[in-house]
């Protein structure tokens, strides 16, 4: 059995909408890892808050709802679905609202306090890997691999609405720009765990890659 400073973690950050979660669950598929979508743990939050009429502004008593949030996460062919309270959520915290939401939550710092050691506990042999915005600078400083994906801002919201039109979901391509960049502003500038890359990962553009291009760059890096 390896130790946990033993078992390899490869983490991806980034903006939002730049493929990290399409990244991190097909590497995870390839390597047979583990996968932790931190972001998701955000969302679930701001979601419980929403239906526990607690308002987003109110950090300790977000905080204590972290401490006991019952929420699991279970990964099945390629799907992640997330269970609150016994409720699938899967599909509800997936609208930008949600991520909008989860992004109030997380800029302070009793929540994110609150939801560290949730998060390292899914450090598992064979490996873990993980997405979010602090995953290599924070929440997994020691990971063996490094990555920071992004792409530009009119590229992410062009993924998004193709993604949210597939899902049958009308929206508009100037609104998301918009969305996405205020939800970026706001990740970056907040004072704890602010969305940056780490000293040591591996800076990657995918404004002009595919999936599949990003893939393999990725795999490559850990082979
Ligand atoms: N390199 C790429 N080329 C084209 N489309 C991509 C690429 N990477 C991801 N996508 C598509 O972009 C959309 C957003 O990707 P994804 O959900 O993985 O982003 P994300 O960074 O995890 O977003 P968020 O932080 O908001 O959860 C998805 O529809 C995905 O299929
Ligand atoms: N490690 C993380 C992951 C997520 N967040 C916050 C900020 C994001 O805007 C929001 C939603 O994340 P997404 O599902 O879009 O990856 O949650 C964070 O602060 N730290």
């Amino acid at each position: 059995m390896p130790s946990m400073s033993e078992i390899p973690v490869l983490t991806i950050d980034g903006p939002s909408g730049s493929g990290k979660g399409t990244l991190a669950q097909l590497m995870a598929e390839r390597l047979g890892w583990h996968y932790l979508d931190s972001g998701a743990i955000y969302r679930v939050l701001a979601q419980a808050a929403l239906k526990d009429h607690i308002d987003l502004t109110d950090e300790s008593a977000l905080a204590e709802l972290a401490k006991h949030l019952d929420v699991q996460f279970l990964l099945t062919k390629g799907q992640l679905q997330v269970i609150l309270q016994g409720e699938d959520v899967s599909l509800l915290i997936r609208s930008e609202q949600a991520g909008n939401a989860a992004s109030k939550v997380a800029a302070f710092p009793a929540v994110r306090a609150a939801l560290l050691q949730r998060q390292r506990d899914f450090l598992q042999p064979p490996g873990l890997v993980t997405d979010g915005r602090d995953m290599g600078t924070v929440v997994f400083p020691d990971a063996a691999f490094k990555v920071f994906l992004t792409a530009s801002a009119e590229v992410r919201a062009e993924r998004r609405y193709k993604q949210l039109k597939e899902k049958g979901i009308d929206s508009n391509l100037s609104d998301l720009v918009a969305e996405i960049s205020e939800r970026d502003e706001r990740d970056m500038q907040r004072e704890v765990a602010p969305l940056r890359p780490a000293d040591d990962a591996v800076i990657m553009d995918s404004t002009q890659l595919g999936i599949e291009a990003v893939l393999e760059k990725v795999s490559a890096l850990i082979d």
